[in-house]
């Protein structure tokens, strides 16, 4: 679905990403694991349009996507989530998603101006498409509530919402279980199960290599910028320079990379 090829992202000096290759996979889940600093989102950004590559090449579903704007690749099908979400929070959850879709959709000022047949006819799209998106999220009976009073976990959901609501064929999720707890994450994970099931395409960041083990298809392993591995749960559990990697930089990620293994 979406073919990279050499990819490589500079600041300054630092290569941020550094000659990166790889495929996301359609129907799947595709995870994106390394540790603080490896360049997993300075990756994201790059396969969603924010920034533009130093060098290398994007295809996406055929089509070459290298340096289009991030609003082209939202129209194009792919989504985006943030590892915060920020909502409006004195407005109510089904208002924030038609706002956050109005913001992607195509009516101009003089349309909103004359209130324009077009305008009526998009407000009521939008209002159907944020309701079937908060019905598929769970969330279709906090419809009313006010958006600064729904829980982390809540937050998340609805943030996955946001980016279904565009009706994309590619989904970036950043840190999808941050901040959530065990059972909360469990809740989560079957929420994206869900949405590969309806046909959409995931990808990934995530630090709970519980959740990532249990969860992906395919890992692709960052640090310091680079490719160091790639493969399914059980290959990357042993690899010797995954293990490495977590070990000179982040104990606490080895140690879930083991206890996960452990229970595997
Ligand atoms: N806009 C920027 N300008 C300069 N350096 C940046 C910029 N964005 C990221 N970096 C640097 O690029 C490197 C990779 O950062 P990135 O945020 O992509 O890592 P990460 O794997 O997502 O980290 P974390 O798991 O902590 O979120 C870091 O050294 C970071 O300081």
């Amino acid at each position: 679905m979406l073919e990279i090829s050499h990819l490589t992202k500079r600041f300054g000096g630092l290569a941020a990403v550094h000659d990166v290759s790889t495929t996301i996979e359609a129907g799947r889940i595709n995870a994106i694991i390394g540790p603080n600093g490896a360049g997993k989102t300075t990756f994201f950004n790059l396969i969603n349009g924010v920034h533009r590559p130093t060098s290398g090449r994007i295809v996406f579903k055929g089509q070459d996507v290298t340096n289009l704007p991030a609003d082209q690749m939202a129209r194009l099908g792919i989504a985006r989530t943030f590892q915060t979400t920020t909502l409006f929070d004195v407005a109510s959850v089904l208002d924030n998603l038609i706002v956050g879709h109005r913001l992607r959709t195509r009516s101009g000022l003089w349309d909103v101006l004359v209130g324009s047949r077009r305008l009526r006819q998009e407000e009521q799209v939008c209002r159907e498409k944020a309701r079937a998106a908060l019905d598929f999220v769970g969330l279709a009976h906090l419809e009313h509530r006010v958006a600064g009073d729904i829980s982390q976990e809540e937050r998340k959901r609805l943030a996955f919402a946001l980016a279904l609501s565009t009706d994309p064929s590619l989904v970036l999720l950043d840190e999808p279980a941050g901040g959530v707890n065990p059972d909360e994450t469990l809740g989560l994970a079957e929420l994206i199960r869900k949405m590969v099931k309806s046909g959409l395409t995931v990808c990934l960041i995530e630090h709970k290599m519980d959740m990532i083990m249990s969860l992906a298809d395919k890992i692709l392993v960052l640090n310091h910028g680079e490719r160091i591995a790639e493969g399914t749960p059980a290959e990357i559990r042993r690899n010797p320079a995954v293990i490495d990697a977590y070990l000179g930089t982040d104990h606490a990620g080895i140690d879930h990379l083991e206890a996960a293994d452990a229970r595997a």
